[in-house]
């Protein structure tokens, strides 16, 4: 059903499944394989009812701003070739960095073989040194947890056109950012960028009088929502499989989890959920959903029930 006053048209899972018969669409067993591998719990039917006619989309806005691109070449007389940039932004734990990896290799199987890049925004955090000095380590994934200088700056070279760009690299099992190790941008046809922060405004940054936003430089922008209990969920899981990972590897910060009790590393999820990210979520993250491109959002199992696009 489509409200009229919305900025969306809105879809459920029927009819945007529908979209796929219009342009049929296949993926090579091969394929196929190598998607699984991004996770396991990731069922196919998934792939191609939802993924794949979003990739579709994709293809026709990236190929449009492909051919403007072209235009202005010959207008200007040079070479003129700037990076799409996709945005993804949500909660912790609703599936970002998933969704950001599939899109991916869905992106680049089309058959002009895009060559597409992906940065999640957790590589721009302060170092957990820095956030201890300045006592926010309760606020890890807050705007005031990044380096939203560096960012800016990263986002803004690729724009620009530079051709050899670094990201730093955060880990979730050392919990920190992994000093000296980066990820190499080598002119990309698309760049996918994930991370809860995208679609931030100055007013919640940490730059003062900085009137550019990293949305500012987004293309196109996908917000994945869920209900919060669903999200609590999904990080507890994700929680309980990092300690689980964790019990043979001392170098993990959640193999300290796996000394204590299951119970105790439970109660301790909890409450690392409702004081940080549930907060983060309601007081950064949530309100700037509406300012996505397409809005994705999904049930029980990470099953996407309904899909919002940008009128
Ligand atoms: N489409 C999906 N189907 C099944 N499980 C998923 C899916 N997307 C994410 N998950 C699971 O949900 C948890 C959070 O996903 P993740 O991609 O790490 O989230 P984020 O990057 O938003 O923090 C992980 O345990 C992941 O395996
Ligand atoms: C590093 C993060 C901010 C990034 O979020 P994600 O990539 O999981 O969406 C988050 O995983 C995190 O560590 N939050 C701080 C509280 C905690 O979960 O330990």
């Amino acid at each position: 059903m489509n409200n009229h006053l919305s900025p969306y048209m809105q879809f459920n899972r029927k009819e945007w499944a529908a979209l796929r018969n219009a342009v049929p669409m296949t993926l090579s067993a091969e394929e196929l394989v190598s998607l699984q591998g991004i996770n396991e719990d990731l069922s196919i039917e998934e792939v191609s009812t939802i993924y794949l006619p979003l990739s579709r989309l994709l293809n026709y806005y990236i190929s449009n701003n492909f051919t403007q691109q072209a235009v202005l070449s010959k207008f200007l007389g040079t070479h003129h070739k700037v990076p799409y940039i996709i945005g993804i932004a949500g909660s912790v734990a609703v599936g970002k960095s998933t969704t950001a990896r599939v899109l991916k290799a869905l992106l680049a199987s089309w058959p002009e073989h895009p060559k597409v890049a992906l940065v999640t925004t957790d590589g721009f955090l302060h170092p957990n040194k820095v956030l201890e000095e300045r006592n926010i380590m309760n606020k890890k994934g807050f705007p005031q947890s990044y380096d939203v200088k560096k960012l800016l700056q990263f986002v803004s070279d690729i724009k620009s056109g530079v051709k050899h760009v670094s990201a730093p690299v955060y880990s979730h099992l050392v919990y920190d950012i992994v000093e000296g190790e980066t990820v190499e941008i080598e002119s990309p046809d698309i760049l996918i960028l994930e991370g809860l922060n995208v679609l931030q405004s100055p007013l919640n940054s940490n730059v003062a009088n900085n009137r550019v936003f990293v949305s500012d430089y987004v293309d196109f922008s996908i917000y994945v929502d869920a209900e919060i209990t669903l999200l609590h969920d999904w990080y507890i899981n994700r929680f309980l499989n990092f300690r689980a990972g964790a019990f043979s590897d001392p170098n993990s910060y959640f193999h300290h989890y796996s000394q204590i009790s299951e119970s105790d590393a439970l109660a301790r999820a909890e409450k690392i959920w409702k004081s940080i990210n549930e907060l983060n979520l309601i007081e950064n993250i949530l309100p700037t959903r509406e300012r996505a491109s397409l809005i994705l959002t999904k049930g029980f199992d990470h099953r996407i029930d309904s899909v919002q696009l940008r009128k």
